[in-house]
């Protein structure tokens, strides 16, 4: 039985620990969690989940297999600086640090390491995330399965090269909050146009998961699609024009490009404070 010892206590660190808790994937009494300095989280996750909370690192690393980090990347520095001693090499390191690369994390921990990098995104709460994960030349078959098996359990998990991660955290990483955005835009004007927020919000989420389910299961395209919605003369056609006239389609594309930049900046500037290879 594996057991796993997760850096960080925030959101990602709950929605993994409640997909692999759920999915029956290791043992809550295998699944071990620490945090910088807030002991009511750990004893509120203690208690939620059955997890064992603990700043005792020696505890914490003891006969782990897995080891998550879960902590923002600013605090990554620090905390895998905290933790080094602990770090060996046949351990599977799973990062879900935005923009940290492996070679990073290798140079951080000063040790040759074997890495699991993922973007997941905020929708693992709900076991809908899409994850996609790189490895380093370290991960053996099986520590590879036990990746995909770990972010299996809250969505989606696909593989990719390292260097497309910077892509995938502007497009899914990053990409909930584009949707969010999306509907209150559309709950703003349905106020405006007559509708009662509560029932706009419920005819717009069923609207999003409607195209949503089309788009995953029809054998058509979303171009396709969108031209059986759009009667010649009708009211869609009213309205895309008026999208198509703002330049809505150029501005997504842009904001996806500018979340993908920001992310291989931030990659790139810790890769240059720690001399290591940029991506
Ligand atoms: N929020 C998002 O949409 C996504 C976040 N991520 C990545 O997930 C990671 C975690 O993000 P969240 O869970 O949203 O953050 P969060 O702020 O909810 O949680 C971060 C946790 O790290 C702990 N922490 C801080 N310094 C620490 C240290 N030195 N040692 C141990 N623990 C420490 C904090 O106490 C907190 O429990 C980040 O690196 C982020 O880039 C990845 C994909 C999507
Ligand atoms: O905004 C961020 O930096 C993180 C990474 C992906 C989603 N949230």
């Amino acid at each position: 039985m594996k057991k796993m010892a997760i850096i960080g206590a925030g959101s990602m660190a709950e929605a993994l620990i409640s997909g692999i808790l759920e999915n029956g994937l290791i043992d809550r009494k295998n699944v071990w969690v620490t945090n910088n300095s807030n002991q009511e989280r750990l004893n509120d996750l203690e208690n939620r989940y059955g997890v064992v909370g603990t700043y005792d690192l020696n505890a914490l690393f003891s006969g782990a297999d897995i080891v998550m980090l879960a902590m923002k990347p600013k605090d990554a520095a620090s905390a895998i600086d905290y933790i080094c001693d602990h770090l060996r090499g046949d351990m599977l390191i799973v990062s879900v640090l935005a923009g940290v690369s492996t070679e990073s994390i290798e140079a951080l921990a000063g040790k040759p390491l074997s890495i699991a990098r993922a973007m997941p995104n905020t929708s693992a709460a709900v076991g809908k995330s899409a994850t996609a994960i790189a490895v380093n030349g370290r991960v053996s078959e099986e520590q590879l399965e036990t990746a995909r098996q770990l972010f299996g359990t809250v969505g989606l998990a696909e593989f990719v090269e390292e260097v497309q991660l910077d892509a995938v955290t502007g497009l899914s990483g990053s990409g909930p909050a584009y949707i969010y955005y999306l509907i209150e835009t559309m709950e703003k004007s349905a106020v405006e146009i007559g509708l009662e927020k509560e029932m706009a919000k419920q005819l717009i989420v069923q609207t999003l998961i409607g195209a949503a389910e089309m788009v995953k299961n029809s054998s058509k395209s979303p171009e396709q699609l969108r031209r059986e919605v759009t009667s010649p003369g009708g009211t869609t056609e009213a309205g895309i024009r008026v999208l198509e006239e703002n330049g809505v389609q150029k501005a997504f594309i842009s904001c996806i490009k500018a979340a993908a930049a920001q992310s291989k900046r931030m990659g790139d500037a810790l890769c240059s404070q720690l001399q290591v290879g940029k991506r």
